[in-house]
């Protein structure tokens, strides 16, 4: 078994001082700025470069997009100092590695999952990606393809063959996540609706909960299944 403190969080969707505050005093190894203008959690670049400022050095500082163009990326990055990339869109294995060589960033590559099918095409970003997110896939018609607080099918990750470390996402809570942990052996966990108090405000309280709930896990000490 792994030591608690082997958890890594991302809480994701950060749009305050406080909730920032929350994130860095309890303990969370990466917080997310989300720009996508659809989402109740986007940033406006200004907005995000502030926050940026506050962030304490060592906790990372994750940009979320879809699908984004080079000017929507420049127009970020000339602005905020980002860490790491998050692509939650339809992001080609050839894009995600043009989107960093041009960035010079590493990237986590969002995968939504309904099926074993859907995990399995973590294969074609093998060696692309620097980290994958399995999240609960969004309907077809979807206004925002993530954030939605649903959760997939934890046992399909039974079935995952990846060396790359990836996060598990998509309906935890402070109530579930250590559960999940324990279930899938996930070694980073990422939250955004289950540490809300309204769709698109984070709870201080909530986020401490959930840090000290998912730090509080026992994950298995390997979470890497073959090739
Ligand atoms: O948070 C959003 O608004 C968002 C928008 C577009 C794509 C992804 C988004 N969020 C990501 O989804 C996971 C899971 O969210 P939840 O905990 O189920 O609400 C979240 O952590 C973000 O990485």
């Amino acid at each position: 078994m792994s030591k608690a403190t082997d958890i890594k969080v991302k809480i994701c969707g950060i749009r305050t001082p406080a909730a920032l505050a929350a994130a860095a005093e309890g303990g969370a190894a990466f917080v997310g700025f989300v720009f996508h203008p659809a989402s109740p959690r986007h940033l406006a670049v200004e907005e995000a470069r502030t926050l940026a400022a506050e962030a304490p050095a060592g906790l990372a500082k994750v940009g979320l997009f879809v699908d984004p163009d080079d000017a929507a990326l420049d127009a970020v990055l000339s602005r905020v100092p980002l860490d790491i990339l998050q692509l939650h869109g339809a992001e080609s294995p050839a894009r995600v590695a043009e989107i960093k060589a041009r960035t010079g960033l590493p990237a986590i590559k969002a995968l939504g999952v309904a099926t074993a099918d859907d995990l399995a095409r973590a294969r074609d970003f093998a060696g692309v990606a620097d980290m994958f997110l399995f999240d609960a896939k969004p309907a077809p018609d979807a206004a925002v393809p993530g954030g939605t607080g649903l959760a997939f099918d934890w046992t399909l990750l039974a079935g995952l063959r990846t060396r790359t470390p990836w996060f598990l996402a998509g309906g935890l809570t402070p109530q579930n996540v250590a559960e999940a942990i324990d279930r899938t052996g996930a070694r980073m966990v990422d939250v955004s609706s289950g540490v809300e108090r309204s769709r698109g405000l984070k709870d201080p309280a909530l986020i401490h909960a959930f840090l000290k709930a998912a730090r509080g896990a026992r994950a298995p000490a390997e979470n890497v299944h073959g090739q």
